[in-house]
């Protein structure tokens, strides 16, 4: 089976990655199935400088091709906040739980028409002997008054999906796949690199069989 090697540490979007990719018959592994440790410090003020920063120093490591993914919300109301930051809003050690308290809070009495927001995904693709490229995907919503569904992950309980009418924590995660900011980059990359998949599983592959 064909593999490919994203660049995080985040559970959620493993999850993600893998309801994209499974159905081509592909198989995600992330930095928690290596051995050593590796958290790259996201020094950037771009998703797009943060993802490439996290799939170069990745790749360089490991001398091997992966995809790194940087992403955040922004919030009108709150002129683009989180975005770039969102991971650590309420603090270098946040959770989710806490960032989502602090965007409520943040929002409590602005009404729903002004309560519009966007994920935003960029994918970085970086390996040995290739040109570093990014992708990048976005989804519209509208941030809720409270936590709705349990499913996926970070902000999900609270964006909600118009064209689904549900937050994004009610999609399974196929249903999420299909009109998310991390879909949507991802079918870019297909698109316009459509052997590039086949050549990171190859790739792993090789270097597996050395
Ligand atoms: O850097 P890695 O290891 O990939 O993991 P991370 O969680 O730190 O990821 P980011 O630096 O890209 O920060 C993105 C944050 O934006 C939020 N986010 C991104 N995509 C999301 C999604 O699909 N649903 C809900 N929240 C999302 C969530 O809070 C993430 O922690
Ligand atoms: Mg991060």
């Amino acid at each position: 089976m064909k593999e490919v090697l994203i660049a995080t540490n985040n559970k959620g979007k493993r999850k993600d990655f893998e309801a994209l990719f499974h159905p081509l018959g592909i198989n995600v592994l992330t930095l928690q199935d290596i051995e050593e440790m590796i958290d790259v410090e996201e020094t950037g003020t771009t998703f797009e400088e943060n993802a490439i920063l996290k799939a170069e120093t990745v790749a360089n490591l490991l001398g091997k091709t992966v995809i790194a993914d940087d992403s955040g919300l922004e919030i009108d109301a709150l002129d683009g906040a989180p975005g770039v930051y969102s991971a650590r809003y309420a603090g270098n050690d946040s959770t989710d739980e806490l960032n989502i308290d602090k965007a409520l809070r943040a929002l409590e009495g602005v009404p729903g028409d002004k309560r519009t927001a966007r994920f935003r995904c960029v994918l970085a693709v970086a390996g040995p002997m290739m040109e570093t490229t990014v992708f990048s995907g976005s989804c519209e919503g509208v941030i809720t008054e409270a936590r709705r569904g349990t499913n996926g992950f970070g902000y999900d309980p609270i964006f909600y999906v118009p064209s689904k009418d549900r937050t994004m924590a009610e999609l399974t995660a196929e249903e999420k796949s299909k009109i998310s900011h991390r879909g949507a980059a991802l079918k870019k990359l297909q698109a316009e690199l459509s052997t590039m998949i086949q050549k990171v599983g190859e790739q792993i592959e090789d270097n597996r069989n050395e």
